[in-house]
């Protein structure tokens, strides 16, 4: 018998987890609020840029496996519900808003007419799973059972099809031996592929997720205030990153210094654990990861330092390219994005900010109105006094600096991912400033030897 599927919030997460579901051979019905969204999904189309998504969500929806509804009593009859709202920063800036996966469970367990499984999937503060099940057991209908499990994701947008069919790991937090095997048998396909699976109970199942993403987030702090220390002294940190990241025990990955971390997860999850730890009355344990958040912070602030040094003390009326406005490459999530932050500040700072990305402008321009958008990457650097590289998308790391240098003002480049060809861009003629290295000035080739005439 093919299970049948509900996943109720079908954003960033459960557009993906719904379309992966479907690829497993599930019947998979996705539940959201947003009528605009659930239309555009219906339709077969993805309202957000994610590689490799479109297609599943449109093979999937044209075979009528995957279904989308707003309609969340459509989703009672599912064998398991997947929880995938959102859980964003509180106004007060500190804790995460539960309201809406709290929302979700009292939305759909009023419906349910035989014993279900809700298992959570979105990132929530330690606890909140038990508060669920306190919750579905006060509305679950005469005669049913509702158990609440959790199922943290650690899927990367930008790659998350690939890291939802094909995780690192699964973890299962669970009360109860049918709530594993349930899970079992939705993961039968993944578990197959060897994937490792670790089993625990609900409260440390939380406490996985923001872990992880405080650890990374903590990587990330780390070699960036080692970039501050190479700015103190003249050292380079791409130099100190690599030569780190070849002991096995530490590893290279997230340890690239630049402009720091963003989108909609790393940033919140560090400052949600921070508010649950004070709230459970540990708050010493986690005081680091204010610095953590500080030093991330700062690395925007810095970029903004070094823009008005390279263009002699002042930014105003100065022209500026801005390449990136997504937090990240190969997604159009503008969610706490440095690229912006910073593209902002110089604005407020007088400087005239043009800003390209290949995917991100319309979440930008809902954003930040304000500033200036251009259609392409020449028309963002046509003229530009100081070019910034704050996203890494390939289409940048590929420009000809010649070419480049044809169209701007002055040939000045900050890379705020230490991502560009370094000697390229100053053979080309550019200086070049990346962070926590020292300013790099262009490399003049030697004028070629007259050729000594015999005779
Ligand atoms: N975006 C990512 O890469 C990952 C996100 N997460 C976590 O997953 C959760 C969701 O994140 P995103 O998908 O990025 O957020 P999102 O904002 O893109 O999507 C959340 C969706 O939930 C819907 N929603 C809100 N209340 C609802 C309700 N009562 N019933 C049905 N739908 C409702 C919203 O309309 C929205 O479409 C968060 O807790 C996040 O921390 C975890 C791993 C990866
Ligand atoms: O909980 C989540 O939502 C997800 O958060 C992150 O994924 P994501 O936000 O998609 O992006 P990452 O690839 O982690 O990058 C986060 C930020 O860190 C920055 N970064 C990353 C790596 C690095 O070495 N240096 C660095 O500055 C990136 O530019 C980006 O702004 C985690 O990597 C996922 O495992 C997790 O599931």
């Amino acid at each position: 018998m093919t299970l049948t599927i509900s996943v109720i919030g079908t954003g960033y997460l459960g557009a993906t987890h719904a379309a992966c579901m479907a690829e497993l051979g599930y019947a998979v019905v996705g539940v959201d609020t947003d009528p605009a969204k659930i239309a555009d999904l219906s339709d077969g189309r993805l309202p957000f840029y994610e590689p490799g998504l479109p297609e599943l969500i449109l093979a999937h929806t044209s075979a009528g496996a995957l279904r989308f509804t707003t309609e969340v009593a459509e989703a009672a009859d599912a064998d398991v519900h997947f929880l995938c709202v959102g859980t964003p920063q509180r106004p007060d800036g500190l804790g995460a808003d539960t309201s809406h996966v709290r929302a979700a469970v009292a939305g759909l367990v009023p419906h349910l007419r035989r014993d279900a499984l809700i298992v959570g999937k979105s990132t929530v503060p330690v606890g909140t799973a038990h508060e669920l099940q306190d919750l579905a057991d006060s509305l679950a209908p005469e005669g049913v059972r509702v158990e609440i499990a959790w199922n943290p994701e650690f899927l990367r947008e930008g790659r998350s099809v690939e890291d939802t069919l094909r995780p690192d790991r699964l973890v299962f937090g669970v009360a109860s031996d049918a709530a594993e095997r349930s899970l079992r048998a939705v993961y039968e396909r993944v578990l197959g592929a060897g994937t490792p699976l670790v089993v625990s109970d609900l409260v440390s199942a939380e406490l996985v997720k923001v872990s992880a993403n405080a650890f990374l987030a903590t990587k990330i702090s780390f070699i960036n205030a080692v970039a501050e220390l190479c700015e103190a002294t003249g050292g380079d940190v791409t130099a100190v990153s690599e030569a780190l990241g070849h002991d096995a025990r530490i590893g290279h990955a997230f340890l690239k210094a630049g402009l720091g971390f963003g989108g909609g997860c790393l940033p919140k999850d560090i400052r949600a654990m921070m508010a649950r730890a004070g709230e459970l009355g540990v708050d010493q344990a986690l005081t680091f990861l204010r610095e953590v958040d500080d030093i991330n912070m700062r690395r925007r602030h810095r970029v903004v330092e070094l823009a008005t040094e390279e263009v002699g003390g002042s930014l105003l009326g100065r022209r500026v390219a801005v390449l990136g406005a997504a937090f990240k490459p190969l997604t159009d999530d503008v969610r706490d994005s440095p690229a912006l932050n910073v593209a902002a500040q110089l604005q407020l700072r007088g400087a005239g900010v043009r800003v390209y990305d290949p995917q991100a402008i319309d979440n930008a321009r809902a954003v930040f109105p304000t500033l200036t958008y251009a259609d392409s990457a020449a028309e963002a650097l046509a003229d530009a006094d100081l070019v910034l590289l704050l996203t890494e998308w390939s289409e940048f790391l590929e420009l000809d600096p010649e070419q480049v240098g044809g169209l701007v003002a002055q040939r000045r480049v900050i890379d705020g991912r230490n991502a560009l060809d370094t000697d390229g861009w100053r053979r080309a003629g550019w200086s070049y400033r990346g962070l926590g290295r020292p300013r790099m000035e262009p490399i003049v080739e030697p004028a070629a030897p007259e050729p000594v005439l015999a005779g």
